[in-house]
């Protein structure tokens, strides 16, 4: 992964940080480093996730979703931490079949993809950190019973992904269901590289192993200072802009299966980082399809954003056939990614000629290593602000009190008094 935060300096930007500004964050990188050195050497909480790369046994995922990897379709049940790396990985990378999540509680969506399911086919990855989640223990119970419906024994499908306690570890103990577990002192948004985000895409063949190995890489790639390392440079600079006035991060990959990986970084940063007051606002976006909706706002709206690209150097490509349309001349002889890539150099320079600063996040290509190190790289970052910050990065008790309070509505408890209603309906 190679940052360029060239377009974020002062020089080009507003807000923008001045260069000996960001000689002297470098001595605070320092220091935080070196905190961050000392949780990874003692395996402390959260710190520990940074370690995965070292710890992480591919070969038992291998063993334990090798009676699984016959099914065409992966059905993953689990939300945020417990669904968001795998789907950024078998989203970003080729897979033997499809890839579906049960990330949310809708019943519209759950009856619509179990209708079109064919269970013998499908093998059930059910991850759960605690074991405890409501949505995830709820979209399980509903699966399950479809499974029995159609006669199909469920049990000879599923796989789980858990703790040591909880529901769901009674549950695989109950039907002696094989069970992955999940790493000790690593945070659900930090485990995208462990059991949690790897199993389905192991099951559906993804090369689970060069995604570690670019993990590896990044991590030692990490050191005191944020000119020498890409995962530092990323996150002192959002956070030297998030103090200049950028309040959101627009996160706009420049590749169609980059799209989830936009939305596991929103989790990544907005629970990680937003706390105390502070915290820059993750928005999610796609090049090119949004240079034609919201790029009129970051070029021409309130300069209070950061915008970071994300690009693959290299890839596939589909030449445009010649066809001689009047006024389309520049296209002839051009491909898709020629195009896709033009695009790229004109928003980064339109938003730089507004001195929006924008940040550009490159990889070789969207292969197995290169997103392995872009998931790690961005892990780091964001442990690096957390540092900058200092905020308890590991932590998410704004998560946990809506969580405890949709609990008690459903045990009958009394309705919420914070808060006001004013309805406006049509006479
Ligand atoms: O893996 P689970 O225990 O089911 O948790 C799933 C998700 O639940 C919570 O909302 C946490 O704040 C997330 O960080 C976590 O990833």
């Amino acid at each position: 992964m190679d940052i360029d935060i060239g377009n974020a300096l002062d020089a080009v930007a507003g807000p923008g940080v001045p260069r000996d500004s960001l000689d002297r964050l470098d001595g605070r990188v320092a220091e935080a480093h070196e905190r961050i050195d000392r949780g990874m050497a003692d395996d402390e909480f959260g710190y520990a996730a940074l370690n995965l790369p070292e710890r992480v046994d591919t070969a038992a995922i291998r063993d334990a979703v090798a009676p699984l990897t016959d099914a065409e379709t992966v059905l993953t049940i689990g939300i945020g931490g417990s669904a968001l790396g795998a789907a950024t990985l078998t989203d970003a990378l080729e897979t033997d079949g499809d890839a579906y999540y049960l990330d949310n509680v809708d019943p519209a969506q759950t009856s619509a993809l179990l209708a079109d399911l064919d269970l013998e086919s499908t093998a059930l990855n059910v991850v759960s950190r605690s074991g405890t989640t409501a949505e995830t223990l709820a979209n399980f119970l509903v699966v399950r019973e479809v499974y029995e419906d159609r006669g199909v024994d469920w049990t000879e499908h599923t796989l789980v992904t858990t703790g040591e306690s909880g529901n769901l570890r009674d549950l695989a103990d109950e039907h002696d269901l094989p069970v992955l577990p999940v790493p000790d002192g690593v945070p659900g948004r930090f485990s995208a590289l462990s059991t949690v985000g790897l199993a389905s895409a192991a099951i559906l063949g993804v090369d689970v192993e060069s995604v570690v190995t670019g993990a590896r890489a990044e991590r030692e790639s990490l050191s005191g200072s944020l000119y020498e390392t890409p995962a530092y440079a990323y996150g002192a600079i959002t956070y030297a802009l998030n103090a200049r006035g950028a309040s959101a991060n627009v996160v706009m990959p420049y590749h169609e299966s980059l799209e989830t990986y936009a939305e596991w970084y929103a989790q990544l940063s907005a629970e990680s980082l937003g706390k105390a007051g502070l915290g820059q606002t993750p928005v999610r976006a796609l090049g090119a399809t949004d240079q034609h909706s919201q790029l009129q706002l970051y070029r021409a709206g309130p300069n209070d954003k950061l915008v970071t690209f994300v690009h693959a150097r290299d890839g596939p490509d589909v030449d445009i056939p010649d066809a001689e349309l009047e006024g389309l001349d520049y296209l002839d002889g051009a491909s898709l990614g020629e195009l896709r890539d033009a695009e790229f150099e004109a928003t980064e320079a339109s938003l730089a000629d507004v001195g929006l600063p924008n940040v550009r996040v490159e990889i070789e290509r969207v292969d197995a290593a290169a997103i392995g190190g872009l998931l790690y790289g961005m892990e780091a970052a964001t442990v690096l602000a957390g540092e900058l910050y200092g905020v308890e990065t590991f932590t998410q008790p704004a998560v946990e009190w809506g969580k405890e309070v949709a609990r008690d509505l459903l045990r009958g408890g009394d309705p919420l008094d914070e808060t006001t209603s004013l309805r406006v309906t049509r006479e």
